[in-house]
């Protein structure tokens, strides 16, 4: 053991990335690890700490106990998770040039046993940069003032609905259904163009209803088979893996029939679906890259008010990447291929960075102020680096734009009893569903 380690002091210089400040390399079998049975790993513990749904606190109680990188399977997987700001850029740093992140298992299944080609989040290699370079050239450069007008419109109808239950004096109901439909909206309305989905959203209605419920659907029952093996899930054929298999097929055709309706309908416009028209893509892969797509002085304090939000409750808690090389990373070396799991729920809650970190403090993003954030970097709610967030711009402006209207005209009223916190279903969520009251100001 001392001589490994002596030899990779030695040789440190040749491994160390552009932020990496540890002055000795240590091997990968020295790297911190909890105890756990073998085959199963750590597994029996999570479920013990609340299975899934928790994982984002029981990896922050592993990072107290074991520092900012140690590595754990969780099922069948080993992976190493790493909570340092600095050095989750140095892996954004050393992603490569097609860099890789882990994909549902139970998509991937399914999209192997019916052969289904899915959109960038799915891609990789040379088929993602290609799509990417003009996704990005679309929706992350240049004047991008007709997303803000799409968002405008979709938030608009968001309004209307909860002024009609504001004037009833009742709670808002089903809030999450809510909330996907005006997701859906505000895609449709970027895809069509403000001027085109402002002049047709009343034909559009149910058709959009009807695939919100079912994208709803697809993210329930997936998060039913995270403690599966969707290999085995499926081919045993669980109640779990049948419930989602029927989802995502629902969901898939509610997808195609609705791009069909847009493009046959609207074949012109001021949007998206027009713009990749206008790049050549064909039109199999506007389908497969739009059906990805479902899954948003009061201007900077309500910019602050999302940073605080994300950067205490992250829609994705983890970012995953398979390094394309050997690497050192927090100053242990980790294998080509290793899944490196970056606990951004963890680096969000750092109190070398943010004061009273679990305390929710817009103030903090404001340069100079008292509680100012000392890195601004450790909240990464949109990732990092090529593979980053598309729709980072559009997600920005639908919240935006939606939050400032809704507190320019109602004060907002908690119903729920109890505090609420977040559990992982996929993606974060509440841990009850909310209940809010808009009245009006
Ligand atoms: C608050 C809202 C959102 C958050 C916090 C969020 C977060 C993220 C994060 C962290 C990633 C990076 C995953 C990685 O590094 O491996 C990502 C990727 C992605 N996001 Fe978002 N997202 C949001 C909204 C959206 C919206 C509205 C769209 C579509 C219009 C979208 C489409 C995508 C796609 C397609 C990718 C994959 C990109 C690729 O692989 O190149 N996201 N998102």
């Amino acid at each position: 053991m001392l001589s490994r380690q002596f030899k990779n002091v030695f040789f440190s210089k040749f491994h160390t990335g552009p932020y990496a400040c540890f002055s000795t390399v240590l091997d990968f079998r020295d790297m911190p690890s909890p105890k756990g049975w073998p085959v199963v790993g750590t597994t029996f513990s999570l479920i013990a700490a609340g299975g899934p749904p928790k994982l984002h606190e029981y990896i922050d109680k592993r990072h107290k106990q074991l520092g900012c990188i140690f590595k754990d399977n969780v099922g069948p997987v080993t992976a190493v998770f790493l909570s340092d700001p600095e050095e989750i850029r140095n892996v954004f740093a050393q992603e490569g040039k097609y860099p890789f992140h882990i994909k549902p298992e139970p998509w991937l299944v399914y999209n192997d046993k019916y052969d289904y080609t899915r959109g960038l989040f799915f891609m990789d290699g040379e088929e993602w940069l290609h799509f990417r370079k003009i996704m990005n050239r679309l929706l992350l450069r240049g004047d991008l003032s007709w997303i803000e007008k799409s968002c405008e419109i979709a938030s608009d109808l968001l309004l209307e609905r909860i002024k009609y239950y504001s004037e009833k004096n009742m709670e808002f109901p089903d809030l999450e259904k809510q909330l996907y439909k005006w997701s859906i909206e505000v895609i449709v309305s970027v895809l069509l163009g403000p001027n085109t989905y402002k002049s047709n959203n009343e034909s559009l209605q149910s058709l959009l209803e009807d695939l919100a419920n079912k994208v709803q659907l697809v993210f329930e029952t997936t998060s039913k088979l995270m403690l599966y093996p969707a290999k085995i899930a499926e081919k045993y054929r669980l109640p779990a893996w049948r419930r989602f298999e029927k989802s995502v097929k629902s969901a898939l055709e509610s997808a195609t029939n609705t791009i069909d309706i847009l493009r046959n309908k609207f074949n012109s416009g001021d949007g998206l679906l027009f713009k990749m028209e206008q790049e050549e893509i064909n039109r199999n892969d506007i389908n497969r890259i739009v059906k990805d797509c479902d899954k948003t002085a009061k201007k900077t304090l309500i910019r602050n008010i999302l940073r605080e939000t994300l950067r205490l409750y992250p829609v994705a808690p983890f970012l995953t990447r398979f390094l394309p090389d050997t690497a050192v990373v927090a100053g242990y070396t980790i294998p080509a291929k290793t899944l490196v799991v970056m606990s951004i729920y963890t680096s969000g809650r750092d109190e070398k960075y943010y004061k009273n970190p679990a305390v929710f403090l817009p103030d903090r993003w404001v340069r100079n102020s008292t509680h100012n954030t000392v890195n601004q970097q450790a909240s990464l709610p949109f990732g990092m680096g090529a593979r980053s967030c598309i729709g980072k711009k559009i997600a920005e402006a639908q919240l935006q734009i939606t939050l400032s209207k809704i507190i320019n005209n109602f004060n907002v009223e908690l119903c729920n009893p109890r505090n609420i916190d977040i559990i992982l279903k996929m993606v974060a969520k509440p841990s009850e569903p909310l209940r809010l009251k808009f009245n009006k100001i």
